[in-house]
């Protein structure tokens, strides 16, 4: 693409030295290390390294032409911007041709349950024969072609790039994650989103927002986003809300979109009745507008209700007939790493779960409450260099809803492992839990201890195939690990 396009496209910059000619851009990135010959580079001031101190190494890489927010001194043009980030996120949608707007998008937000949602959207319109795309923690997927990602909600270029990909793949649809931090970083502005859904807010991130309420504020962002457009052309904005929260409820002023919502309390335009959780499987009648169908599907839980629910409505919201989306959420065997059990034959069932928030641990365990007949066992640890206000609640939560909890390592990134654990047995002094750094010895212990009849959960890091020590990944999986532990048992 012409240079001239992309600088045209900054409503408000300078270009210094103004181009004496055009040029073709090769490529756009905000990193030295993918930088080909003819990149423009964006300079973002990160966490860690400031782009703009990489701006040589960036010209010596190829790059034609930066983009920066502070004075540099380079040989070749600099377009002068008051926010780089935001910058990038309008250069990236017009260098790949606004791919957002030739896809159906759907945005799923929420401390929980995105992931989830997530795929069973994607189930839901793979079952219409349509193409579909998904952006979120676990990979970038391309119909069946999984990438990996760095983030829940990549940066704007990456998220940008994966779009492109997937227009140029004939995906039809697209279901996404959209994290609060993206949401704050500007990581999905340029986003035509169709449909946006709530899950639910309760505390994480509290290292990078500080207050609930600036949690809640960054995920009413993407409702605002929606836009003002209306016309019954199969094009309206929706915004898809679980209500029972108070903030989904709070967020219904945030959006000038049409408002479709969903919750257990029956107030809910789509909402579920007479809920019945067993081991194998949840039961429920479904009112959708008042019309009342009785569901039975695989995924376990009430939180799964709630994320049945909110992918009902997203597809409801874009036409499907109801009766099919029923029959594909009723086929759903569940999600990687998200109260998956692994298999067992010794009486001890082992459940492998994502939970990694205080909410997420009392769902996960409340459920397990539901069916357990004799002990539940529950290894959990806390991530590093992460909300260190989730510990004490989260220790606090195993050891009021299991009867054997125990304490170990999640990833400690940067932190001392030994300084969260201390973290987590501060919020229950008088608990005497037992505490293995090493996670692998949790596990073992867990399930070596446990009789025929008791649950163990593992919760906090669910489809992970590794643990971060510092800064490097290890390979690690809980549910390898639970099966070699599982393996050393009586079968029964
Ligand atoms: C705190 C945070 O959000 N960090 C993100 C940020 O990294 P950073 O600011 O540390 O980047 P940096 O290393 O300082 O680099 C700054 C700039 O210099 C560039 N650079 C850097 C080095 C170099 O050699 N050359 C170069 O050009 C980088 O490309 C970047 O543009 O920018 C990176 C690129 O976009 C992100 O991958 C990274 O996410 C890290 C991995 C992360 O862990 N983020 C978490 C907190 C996060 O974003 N989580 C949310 C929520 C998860 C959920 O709830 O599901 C998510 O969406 O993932
Ligand atoms: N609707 C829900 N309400 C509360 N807890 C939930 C809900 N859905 C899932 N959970 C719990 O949270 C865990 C993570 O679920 P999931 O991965 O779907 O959420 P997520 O929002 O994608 O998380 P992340 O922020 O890490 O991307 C699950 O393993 C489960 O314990
Ligand atoms: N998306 C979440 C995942 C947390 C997973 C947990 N295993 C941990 O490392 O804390 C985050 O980055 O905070
Ligand atoms: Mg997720």
């Amino acid at each position: 693409m012409k240079a001239s396009k992309l600088i045209n496209s900054l409503k408000f910059k300078q270009v210094q030295p103004a181009l004496d000619s055009d040029f073709d851009v090769t490529m756009l990135t905000q990193d030295t290390r993918e930088i080909k010959s003819g990149a423009m580079f964006v300079a973002v001031d990160g966490y860690h390294v400031d782009g703009h101190t990489l701006v040589d190494q960036a010209v010596a890489a190829g790059a034609k032409i930066i983009v920066a927010q502070k004075p540099i001194n380079v040989a070749v043009p600099v377009i002068y911007v008051q926010n780089t980030e935001r910058a990038m996120a309008i250069l990236a949608d017009v260098f790949y041709g606004a791919p957002s707007q030739k896809m159906r998008m759907i945005g799923v937000t929420g401390t929980n349950g995105k992931t989830t949602v997530t795929h069973l959207i994607e189930q839901i319109y793979r079952d219409q024969q349509q193409a579909t795309g998904l952006i979120g923690t676990m990979y970038r997927k391309i119909k069946d072609k999984k990438l990996p990602t760095a983030n829940t909600t990549p940066d704007a270029i990456t998220t940008q790039r994966t779009l492109a990909a997937m227009r140029d793949a004939g995906v039809d649809t697209v279901a996404m994650e959209v994290s609060s931090i993206a949401l704050v970083l500007g990581r999905v502005w340029g986003i035509d989103y169709d449909i946006a859904v709530f899950t639910n807010l309760t505390q994480d991130h509290l290292d990078f927002h500080k207050t609930m309420a600036k949690y809640a504020e960054a995920k009413a962002m993407l409702f605002a986003q929606l836009g003002n457009k209306y016309g019954a052309d199969g094009t309206e904005k929706v915004a898809v809300l679980n209500t029972d929260d108070p903030v989904g409820k709070e967020f219904e002023q945030y959006t000038a979109a049409h408002v479709l919502t969903f919750g257990l309390k029956p107030d809910a335009m789509i909402n579920a009745q007479n809920v019945q959780i067993q081991s194998h499987g949840t039961e429920f009648d479904l009112s959708v507008f008042g019309h009342v169908t009785h569901v039975t599907m695989k995924l376990i839980g009430q939180f799964n209700v709630y994320n049945m629910l909110a992918a009902f409505a997203a597809a409801y919201a874009s036409g499907i007939p109801e009766d099919q989306i029923i029959a594909s959420l009723e086929k759903v065997p569940g999600v990687k790493g998200r109260f998956q059990a692994v298999p067992s034959h010794t009486g001890v069932s082992v459940i492998v779960d994502y939970s990694h928030t205080p909410d997420g641990l009392l769902n996960a365990l409340e459920t397990i409450q539901d069916f357990a007949k004799k002990d539940i066992y529950c290894v959990v640890g806390c991530g590093g260099d992460r909300d260190k206000g989730k510990r004490p609640k989260m220790a606090k939560i195993a050891v009021q809803r299991s009867t054997k909890p125990i304490f170990t390592s999640d990833n400690p990134r940067t932190e001392d492992p030994e300084a969260i654990l201390q973290d987590m047995v501060a919020g229950v002094p008088d608990a005497n839990v037992p505490v293995y750094v090493d996670r692998h010895e949790a596990i073992a212990k867990a399930i070596a201890q446990a009789q025929p009849g008791d649950v163990v959960l593992i919760a906090g890091k669910g489809h992970e195939d590794y643990q971060i020590l510092g800064r490097t990944k290890h390979h690690f999986d809980d549910s390898e690990e639970a099966a070699k532990a599982l393996a050393l048992k009586p079968t029964i």
